[in-house]
């Protein structure tokens, strides 16, 4: 039996949990970098859970400088095995107002400017990534935002962009041409990331604001996105708490093998692998590669 170990990677705006036990701010060390913060770790209801702000406590870091590896990375050395990702975004449908959750399960990935993979030349590995998100962590994470009366949505495409700048007028409505329901700037490669790592993954993506394309709203404005993003902040809390308090203890399989995504990845014969990367790989990849 693997027990369940909850990451939750904080967005804009969510720099803390609340609430955890025996909680303590806590360094993990990355081969792959440096991660954003330490990571909180603690217990809610005795389920072990490691909280890291995105973007580092007082928003230090920018979307494009986030060590996306190394923040992965430092789940997988504490034992995540299921991570929420929460995060700020842009709604591109009238009907995704500001404040609902929508429970991502598609991306599309305009970034260009960051680490993608922790395998490359040395160690080549290929993971299935059709179904980005585990549909069992969802179904918790639905559950929990239900139990609390958040207004949310299950489903939709999170257009991942370089930024730091918003979109343009022209850029939101080629995105919404193409069907996406929201946009925001961190979600790449982190779902990636996270399939390599076999964490089993899901994001919620809290609406601020309508992008640039909505006649009646114009611009984005960061203004608002602070505000709408401090009413969000309380919702978001409640729902990893109830999250917590109901995510079954014992790591169910995953249906569509996120937790075993390094199964048959690697393509790299053994006596061709680089003894350097490996050595990063050790806990990513750990379970593959100690066999
Ligand atoms: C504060 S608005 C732009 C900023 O907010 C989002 O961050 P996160 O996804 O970490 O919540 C968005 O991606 C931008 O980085
Ligand atoms: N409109 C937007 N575009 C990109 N990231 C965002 N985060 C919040 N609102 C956003």
């Amino acid at each position: 039996m693997t027990e369940t170990v909850l990451g939750v990677i904080g967005g804009s705006g969510i720099y803390d949990l609340p609430g955890l036990e025996d909680a303590a701010w806590t360094a993990v060390a990355s081969p792959w970098g440096t991660p954003s913060d330490e990571v909180r770790v603690g217990r809610l209801d005795g389920l072990k859970i490691c909280f890291l702000p995105r973007h580092g406590r007082g928003h230090r870091i920018a979307p494009s400088d986030i060590d996306f590896r190394a923040n992965i990375d430092a789940m997988k050395r504490l034992g995540v095995t299921d991570l929420v990702s929460v995060s700020a975004v842009g709604s591109l449908k009238e009907e995704l107002s500001p404040g609902t959750f929508v429970l991502v399960d598609q991306f599309i990935d305009r970034t260009f400017a960051r680490e993608k993979s922790f395998f490359g030349t040395g160690c080549v590995a290929h993971v299935s990534l059709a179904d980005p998100v585990s549909p069992l962590l969802v179904d918790a994470v639905e559950a929990a935002a239900k139990a609390e009366g958040i207004r949310h949505h299950r489903g939709g495409t999170y257009l991942a962009m370089e930024g730091p700048q918003f979109s343009m007028l022209a850029e939101s409505r080629l995105y919404r041409s193409w069907g996406c329901d929201v946009i925001g700037m961190t979600n790449m490669p982190e779902a990636k990331l996270a399939r390599e790592a076999e964490i089993c993954y899901a994001s919620v993506a809290m609406v601020t604001d309508y992008d640039s394309w909505h006649p009646d709203h114009g611009a984005v404005d960061i203004t608002a996105i602070l505000r709408v993003l401090g009413e969000n902040r309380d919702n978001a809390q409640r729902l990893v708490a109830a999250l917590a308090r109901t995510i079954p203890r014992e790591h169910p399989r995953c249906p569509i093998g996120s937790d075993t995504a390094l199964e048959y990845a690697i393509i790299t014969a053994p006596d061709a692998r680089d003894p350097a990367l490996l050595a990063k790989l050790d806990a990513v990849a750990g379970r593959v590669l100690k066999r």
